[in-house]
């Protein structure tokens, strides 16, 4: 099944398009890396296929109906977590708030079986062990895994994720990759990841989406990843470079750490 399809998609804010004529086709079960430079549109995409934001031309469908209508099958994780800090929320409450919400639950008494799932699912993203840990005094790599549980928590078929790798330090990026490696695998979740850092994810992308205010390219990495498209969208100083059968993309945007070593 098409899990999103879009054609001639052009996206508005106030009659302004933000991002214009996309058109591009996720099969169910691939997994999509998003890129694109400061402003080039990733959020506004993931926004509209979400239906967080509806103010758009052309054809979007998601599970071949309009993505309002496909709400429940999607599970949303933001780039800047909107999650007050200063209520203290342990691990395992935020994991169930996923489950809470979907379900429509009025009150803050949160039922046995959302917490027995809510330990499994934290079970799943290796963190079995924190869920009595207060949300707010986790590492920066076990939130964002806290925050994967809790999209998990409603077994989205379709899974959006801002920036997951962004403000981690390289080893805290190793572990959510693997985590969204498992949930591809195991779980058969169709992802579409947006990140500034392609590198820690290209071994789970299938394809990968190139944009800056429209469609630069879309298609497999090795299709996508050249150093002319790169060099097109981000400048002469970005490259490609090949190591040991895999590439490694330096954008300008972020810098590529490994070993210790800054390339
Ligand atoms: N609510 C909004 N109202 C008006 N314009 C907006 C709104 N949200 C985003 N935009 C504009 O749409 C364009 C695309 O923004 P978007 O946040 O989607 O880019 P992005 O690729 O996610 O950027 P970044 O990597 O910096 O997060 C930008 O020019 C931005 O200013």
């Amino acid at each position: 099944m098409k899990a999103v399809e879009a054609e001639n998609l052009t996206i508005l804010y106030s009659g302004q398009p933000a991002l214009s004529d996309v058109t591009f086709t996720l099969e169910e079960g691939k997994t999509l890396l998003l890129l694109g430079p400061n402003g080039a549109g990733k959020t506004t995409l993931l926004k509209t296929i979400a239906c967080f934001h509806r103010e758009y031309t052309g054809e979007l469908r998601v599970f071949e109906r309009p993505p309002c209508e496909a709400r429940e099958l999607i599970g949303y994780v933001p780039q800047s977590q909107s999650l007050n800090e200063r209520v203290p929320l342990t691990a395992l409450e935020v994991v169930a708030m996923g489950g809470v919400y979907r379900k429509g639950f009025v009150h803050f008494r949160i039922p046995g079986e959302v917490i027995e799932k809510a330990e499994k699912v934290l079970e799943f993203v290796g963190l079995g062990g924190i869920g009595d840990r207060l949300f707010r005094e986790l590492s920066g790599g076990q939130k964002q895994r806290v925050l994967l549980a809790r999209a998990l928590m409603s077994d989205p078929r379709l899974l959006l994720l801002d920036e997951p790798l962004s403000a981690l330090d390289p080893s805290a990026r190793a572990e959510v990759a693997n985590v969204l490696d498992k949930i591809k695998r195991e779980k058969g979740v169709t992802m579409i990841i947006t990140t500034h850092d392609i590198n820690p994810l290209l071994e789970i992308g299938d394809l990968v989406m190139l944009i800056n205010r429209r469609l630069i390219a879309f298609g497999r990495p090795e299709e996508v990843l050249t150093d002319e498209v790169i060099k097109s969208v981000y400048g002469p100083m970005a490259k490609v470079i090949p190591v040991g059968g895999k590439v490694y993309c330096i954008t300008g945007d972020f810098h590529i750490h490994r070993g210790g070593e800054k390339i």
